[in-house]
């Protein structure tokens, strides 16, 4: 569904921080990107999803190239992206919050209004807060929100960085459960997360990144065999 085929970017002209970055989305499952801090991760999202433009390779989502798009056409492609910042707008009621990730079918008020039941559906809590300010609400909720704001629009792949990041362990595993209910569902997810247990429990393949290049790829069962090693190599102890 999504092909990155060695890519190669950066945020200055003569300093690459990905290396001929190759990865392999298939549609209906999830993929997860991992690796030590600075490796890469978040510049690789970016990259994919038109907000870092790239030096070399090319990214293919079907059979359109991304390469080149500017990133507001991602969402009329069927593409979210949920990135590691906050992102609410905290003035806003949750339920207006909602309704800007439905902006491409604003005109089609029936569409956004089914939408928004289906999104109040798999997220209660938010229905029960859906006047509330968002900034009112606690730093789980909002990035649940942020994750229902970007499932108003009915992606076909979701593209996630970080989802846990600055979260309450309690907190991040409620993050966790609603993914797997997405996995269930069979959205297609691209994730890269630091948190590599919960990383390794969702996905069904895993690619690490190192000082920005591909390291080893392999399905979830590989990893978790491996994954105390893998640890102690990060950690170096
Ligand atoms: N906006 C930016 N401008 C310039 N350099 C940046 C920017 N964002 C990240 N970098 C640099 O790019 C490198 C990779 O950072 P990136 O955030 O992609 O890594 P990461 O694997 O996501 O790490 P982390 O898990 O710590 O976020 C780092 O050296 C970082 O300092």
């Amino acid at each position: 569904m999504l092909t990155v085929d060695k890519l190669t970017a950066g945020y200055v002209a003569d300093i690459d921080i990905l290396h001929d970055v190759s990865l392999d989305v298939p549609e209906g499952q999830i993929v997860a990107v991992i690796g030590p801090n600075g490796a890469g991760k978040s510049t690789l999202l970016r990259a994919i999803c038109g907000f870092l433009p790239l030096k070399q390779g090319d990214v293919h989502y079907h059979d359109q190239r991304l390469t080149g798009l500017p990133s507001s056409h991602m969402v009329n492609l069927g593409i979210s992206y949920l990135p590691q910042e906050r992102t609410v707008f905290p003035a806003l009621s949750v339920e207006r919050n909602l309704r800007l990730g439905g902006w491409a079918m604003r005109r089609d008020k029936a569409r956004l209004q089914q939408a928004l039941e289906r999104v109040y559906g798999q997220f209660p809590l938010l229905f029960e807060r859906r006047k509330s300010k968002a900034g009112d609400l606690s730093g789980g909720m909002q990035k649940m929100l942020e994750v229902a704001r970007g499932l108003v629009s009915e992606p076909k792949l979701l593209v996630v960085d970080e989802p846990s990041v600055g979260l309450a362990p309690i907190v991040a595993k409620e993050i966790y459960t609603i993914l797997h209910q997405l996995r269930e569902q069979h959205l297609t997810i691209l994730l890269v997360d630091q948190n590599v247990r919960e990383a390794v429990a969702l996905a069904d393949h895993i690619y690490v990144l190192e000082l920005g290049r591909n390291s080893v790829d392999g399905s979830r069962q590989a990893f978790e065999t491996n994954l105390h090693a893998m640890i102690r190599d990060w950690l170096q102890i």
